[in-house]
């Protein structure tokens, strides 16, 4: 142990650190991996991203967790297999990254690693009088370590709901790290299953700086499509500019009690699942055909998107919003979103200089980088945004 806990002060101590950043997000379309360059740390971290690509997991292996994902009632004992398999996997996906890049591990000095989401209760959904906001994510890092052999940094969300948040978003840190700009107030949105967006004053004041998330991303689009069109994803939002949008569905959506709780919030799957739009399709008069249900859900994620954003923000301020996460691809839910917040200039995150799909993973390698390096960021007392330290460490060996 001593050996690792010596090759550990010595990262920390690096001028530079090379992280690889690992996010599986609830869309479960795949492991993003992000090998990035990082200097420094808080508002002063530099980062650049040397590699990046979405390893994508196969029909079978969504299947597997699909048995344990966002449900109520799963069989313990494939929670418990998935665990360590996932963690395996993710390890023998990074192995087969760094080979197609040429890097051998021992040039990497941190992976930070997301995990998958099971399942996410905050305390405002569970409701079970004298229980803390509970999140879990499996795909234990000791795996990850031992088949890497490099020091993992995993399991984020804990500290943040032991610290008072409901352990998301964190991309708030790495945002306000990263993104902050004296020049403009920035509102970084990403749609991923669920959405969230970031602000980032102008004052660059961390006391300032707010995150929610806003309910569904492209989660209720996925399910559907997959459904009626055996497809992944509305494909740049084709079907749902085809459909109609449908108003008393889009209205009895819109009542959800997750939309009148007081921000900061979050939600997941467990909430905006095909059961809840069931349940409101079963009280709508007229059937649906499934381009207009697309064109519904779609209008339905940008109403809510841009309904938390006029709802949480001062209206009287500037602002540039930078979109990223798979949803920023879909054309029909961007241009509603921009309908939505007239004057409001949208953006991809890119024009940032990170792509828009890595932003989640290399968001993780910025966490991990603070682990090490970190001093303490205060983001002020409310709610949301402890200023902690993050993650916890596995050694290889
Ligand atoms: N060309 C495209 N057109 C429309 N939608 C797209 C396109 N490409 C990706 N998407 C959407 O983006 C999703 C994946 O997004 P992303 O990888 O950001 O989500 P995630 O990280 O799994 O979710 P979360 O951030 O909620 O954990 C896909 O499931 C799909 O819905
Ligand atoms: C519990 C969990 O996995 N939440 C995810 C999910 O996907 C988007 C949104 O809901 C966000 O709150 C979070 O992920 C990002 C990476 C975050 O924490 O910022």
């Amino acid at each position: 142990m001593k050996q690792h806990i010596d090759h550990l002060q010595a990262i920390s101590q690096k001028g530079e650190r090379r992280i690889i950043g690992l996010m599986s997000g609830t869309s479960l379309d795949g492991l993003d991996v992000a090998l990035c360059r990082v200097t420094g740390s808080g508002t002063q971290t530099q980062l650049s991203v040397e590699h990046f690509t979405t390893v994508p997991y196969d029909e079978a292996f969504r299947n597997e967790v699909r048995k344990v994902f966002a449900q109520q009632t799963i069989d313990f004992q494939q929670l418990c297999v998935m665990n360590p398999y996932i963690g395996t996997l993710h390890g023998g996906m990074i192995l087969q990254c760094l080979e197609k890049w040429k890097v051998a591990p021992a040039q990497v000095d941190l992976i930070a690693s997301h995990g998958q989401t099971v399942f996410h209760a905050p305390r405002k959904q569970h409701m079970l009088s004298g229980f803390p906001n509970a999140t879990l994510q499996i795909g234990d890092a000791d795996h990850i370590a031992v088949h890497t052999g490099i020091i993992t940094i995993s399991d984020f969300r804990q500290k943040h709901i032991a610290a008072g948040g409901e352990g998301a978003p964190l991309a708030v840190y790495g945002d306000f790290f990263l993104f902050s700009n004296p020049k403009e107030n920035r509102i970084l949105l990403n749609m991923g299953g669920i959405a969230n967006f970031t602000y980032l004053p102008a004052s660059l004041n961390a006391s300032e700086v707010f995150t929610t998330d806003t309910g569904p991303g492209n989660t209720l689009i996925d399910a559907f499509t997959r459904r009626f069109y055996h497809q992944p994803f509305d494909e740049n939002g084709h079907i749902a500019a085809s459909g109609q949008v449908h108003g008393e569905l889009l209205d009895t959506l819109k009542r959800h009690s997750f939309f009148s709780q007081p921000f900061p919030k979050t939600t997941g799957p467990e909430v905006f699942s095909t059961t809840f739009v069931e349940q409101v399709m079963e009280g709508c008069a007229a059937k649906l055909q499934p381009d207009d249900l697309i064109a519904t859900l779609t209008r339905f994620t940008a109403e809510t998107i841009a309904g938390a954003i006029h709802h949480a923000l001062d209206d009287a301020l500037p602002y540039v919003m930078y979109a990223s996460g798979g949803g920023a691809h879909n054309q029909t839910l961007m241009r509603a979103i921009s309908e939505l917040l007239p004057g409001l200039p949208v953006k991809q995150l890119d024009e940032l200089g990170v792509s828009g799909d890595a932003k989640e993973a290399v968001l993780f390698a910025v966490l991990a980088n603070e682990t090490m390096a970190g001093t303490h960021t205060f983001f002020g007392a409310k709610d949301g945004v402890p200023g902690v330290s993050l993650g916890k460490i596995s050694f290889p060996g």
